[in-house]
């Protein structure tokens, strides 16, 4: 397989909105080496999730390319764009009904055939008697389970993740880290995960990339990006924090 599962090049996007047109992202230009773990941090605001938004062409660039694994992404058949790359939202968004009517959901989209959705589950560390249970009585961090396994039914090569830990408590938070990470493991997932959290970043990345007001000031593996960063932006917010850049 070729090593980048992911490249952007020169990516710009503007969104227009009361009459104003407001520049997101400027000329970002980075790559994502496949099985790398790569953090997007920055300030709210700054185009951490239009970038994710590029990866599965929930929106196209307004200039400049998106390559999933050597392809450019409006060349993709979209729906196996999407069974390659997935996504997971922090709002773990859910059809009514149960757990099993939303881990076949995507296959229904995709019109295949699940053989034991439980499976599914298990990887994830739900108990298979939960399969008849209703979404709504699922706690926050069963809820983002179940999204990620749902995602998982695709196997995707490419996750990506947007803020799913932060609407859950510091225990639900290391269990989904753990999660993420053996998943990675067993198949070597390349994952692009935007946090706030510096923290969870050292934890779980092994490279960084900083966003601030649309631009990529900073990548690198995490040890350049925590040790040695090069923009001035960086050296502030890891002495900061994100306070330093809004
Ligand atoms: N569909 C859209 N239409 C208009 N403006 C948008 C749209 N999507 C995003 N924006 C604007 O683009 C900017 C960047 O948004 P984005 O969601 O990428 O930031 P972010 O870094 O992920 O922020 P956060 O950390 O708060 O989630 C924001 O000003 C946002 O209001």
């Amino acid at each position: 397989m070729e090593s980048n599962a992911v490249e952007l090049r020169r990516i710009s996007k503007s969104f227009s909105a009361n009459g104003k047109v407001e520049k997101v992202l400027n000329q970002i230009n980075g790559t994502v080496q496949t099985g790398a773990i790569l953090n997007i941090l920055g300030p709210s605001g700054s185009g951490k999730s239009t970038i994710l938004s590029m990866c599965n062409l929930l929106l196209a660039p307004d200039e400049g390319e998106v390559y999933i694994h050597g392809k450019e992404v409006r060349k993709w058949n979209i729906p196996e764009l999407r069974q390659k790359v997935g996504i997971a939202f922090q709002s773990a968004p859910m059809i009514p009904g149960t757990v099993l009517d939303n881990l076949m959901l995507p296959a229904n989209i995709h019109q295949m055939t699940i053989h034991h959705p439980e499976q599914y589950l298990n990887k994830v560390g739900l108990p298979t008697s939960m399969l008849q249970k209703n979404v709504q009585d699922l706690s926050g961090g069963q809820k983002q389970r179940l999204a990620l396994a749902r995602t998982l039914v695709n196997r995707p090569s490419i996750l990506l993740l947007d803020e799913i830990t932060s609407a859950l408590d510091p225990s639900s938070v290391r269990e989904i880290e753990e999660l993420i990470l053996s998943i990675h493991k067993a198949e070597n997932t390349t994952i692009l995960w935007v946090t706030h959290d510096l923290e969870q970043a050292r934890r779980v990345g092994t490279e960084c990339w900083l966003i601030v007001n649309g631009e990529l000031v900073e990548q690198g593996t995490k040890d350049e990006f925590f040790s040695s960063p090069k923009d001035d932006r960086t050296k502030q917010f890891l002495a900061k924090g994100m306070k330093a850049l809004t």
